[in-house]
């Protein structure tokens, strides 16, 4: 690894009895990982007790197949690899591939902790805390529900915010379902779906002739969630005016229906939610800092799937076990190369499109594991390359794939550039180029240099 200092390094457990009549290997070993030798399996099993490693090579010579049985009476977790004879020369000339040998290891580390998470994902021992339907097992989750406990059978209002898809509306439900109001209505309204004019008559509902078609009084939900709960969705959103009456209405522990003259009490709690940044809202003058204030007493923010990578396998076998019911299927479970391409996935639209994956890869399935094939194209092949689809046919071949190769350089480029904080000559060593190659990709791949 060129990247030493910022990794800790993997420990391996090197067993050969030759190791000293051909150094190279345990040379090239230890370029990139922390390795303990012993020549035979005996004098392993201590280390492999004390400091147990990431995966043991082990020299394929006659004996050592002893070597195997003793070491899977102790451990069957660790991933072997069997390196054959090779004579030194082998290992320390140029036909001997170092790359390949590393990416082979780490390959067999990485495919091993899949199959085990995967396994412990399907005896269910992951630490999962729940508030309501929301599960996770994410510390910063873990948080904001300790916060939720304290304020729930209080009249506090909160601010949920959060990522479109990250579970904004079961936070709300869940508070209303497990406080003392849980008898009582839980409302929830849309600012954002719902046209200006028609909001206001929503949130208060209207007296009988307040306007053409004022047939019959209507209830507004403000009204109708009692002593409730009342969750407004996309605060956010909500136009001025109505802001200002729906603070009045905070203020006065009151409301007016449309048209109307009495004082009606209002009395159910307010909780709020938006994916919109209130402050810079206030800023733009978009949103009322003191409603705002009003809303803000208790404010909780839902990390993203992508800031909860943890969560992603949880979520995946809580609704694949939810579908399967649904529709009858037998789906035990995922194979590891799913896990692994879902954990790399962005999520843009969060647990909404983790349930919607599922669900799909749920009903393609034919059991007993969700394979790659279930998935949606752009989780097989990233977005990029669907992307590009539409380009196909319209610009050749050739065109495309040099646009690709481009943009890929460009990705890595840009990734490490990053890595390093714009530092060329680290950089261009971790990239194993000179820093004038460096500086030319810059320009001709058109990056943006942060310097
Ligand atoms: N932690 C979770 N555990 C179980 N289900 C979840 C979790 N988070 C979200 N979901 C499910 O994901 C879907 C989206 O959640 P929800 O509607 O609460 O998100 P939201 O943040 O309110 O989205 P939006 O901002 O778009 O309104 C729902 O089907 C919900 O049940």
């Amino acid at each position: 690894m060129k990247d030493n200092a910022l990794q800790p390094r993997l420990h391996i457990l090197l067993i050969d009895n030759r190791v000293f009549e051909r150094p190279a290997l345990l040379v090239i070993l230890r370029l990139n990982y922390k390795v303990t030798v012993s020549q035979t399996a005996e004098e392993a099993i201590p280390t492999l007790l004390d400091d147990p490693p990431a995966m043991i090579i082990i020299d394929a010579g006659e004996q050592n197949m002893e070597f195997l049985s003793l070491i899977e009476e102790y451990d069957q977790q660790t991933p072997l690899l069997l390196v054959g004879q090779h004579p030194d020369d082998e290992y320390a000339g140029d036909g001997f591939n170092r790359s390949a040998l590393k990416m082979w290891i780490e390959h067999t580390i990485t495919s091993r902790k899949l199959k085990t998470q995967v396994a412990s994902l399907e005896a269910g021992d992951t630490k999962v805390q729940s508030f309501a339907s929301f599960i996770t097992c994410n510390q910063t989750l873990f948080q904001i529900f300790r916060t939720l406990q304290r304020v729930l059978d209080t009249d506090v209002p909160v601010l949920i915010t959060g990522e479109s898809g990250t579970g904004k509306e079961l936070i709300a439900q869940g508070i209303h379902n497990q406080s003392k109001r849980m008898e009582q209505p839980f409302v929830a309204l849309n600012c954002a779906a719902i046209p200006e004019t028609l909001l206001e008559t929503e949130l208060f509902g209207y007296e009988k002739g307040a306007f053409t078609g004022a047939t019959a009084p209507k209830i507004g939900k403000l009204e109708y969630a009692g002593e409730g709960t009342i969750f407004l969705d996309e605060i956010g959103d909500m136009p001025l005016l109505t802001q200002a009456k729906l603070l009045r209405a905070i203020q006065e522990r009151a409301i007016e229906r449309v048209g109307g003259h009495k004082s009606i009490p209002f009395k159910a709690r307010i909780l709020a939610a938006t994916n919109k940044n209130l402050p810079e809202e206030i800023q733009r003058r978009a949103f009322r800092e003191d409603l705002f204030y009003r809303l803000n007493t208790v404010h909780v923010e839902l990390p993203s799937l992508r800031e909860r990578r943890e969560d992603i396998p949880l979520l995946i076998m809580h609704f694949l076990k939810a579908f399967s019911q649904r529709y009858d299927k037998n789906i035990l479970g995922i194979s590891p190369t799913v896990l692994h391409a879902l954990q790399k996935y962005d999520w843009p639209g969060n647990v909404r499109e983790l349930v919607n994956i599922v669900h799909h890869a749920v009903l393609l399935s034919d059991g007993p594991r969700i394979e790659l094939k279930d998935l949606p194209a752009e989780l097989r092949f990233g977005r990029g390359i669907i992307m590009m689809l539409d380009q196909v046919g319209k610009v050749p071949l050739d065109a495309l794939v040099e646009q690709a190769k481009n943009d890929f350089e460009r990705q890595i480029i840009t990734l490490v550039l990053e890595k390093f904080n714009y530092n060329k000559a680290r950089s261009a060593q971790f990239l194993g180029i000179d820093r004038k190659t460096l500086y030319r990709k810059i320009k001709t791949l058109r990056i943006q240099d942060e310097k």
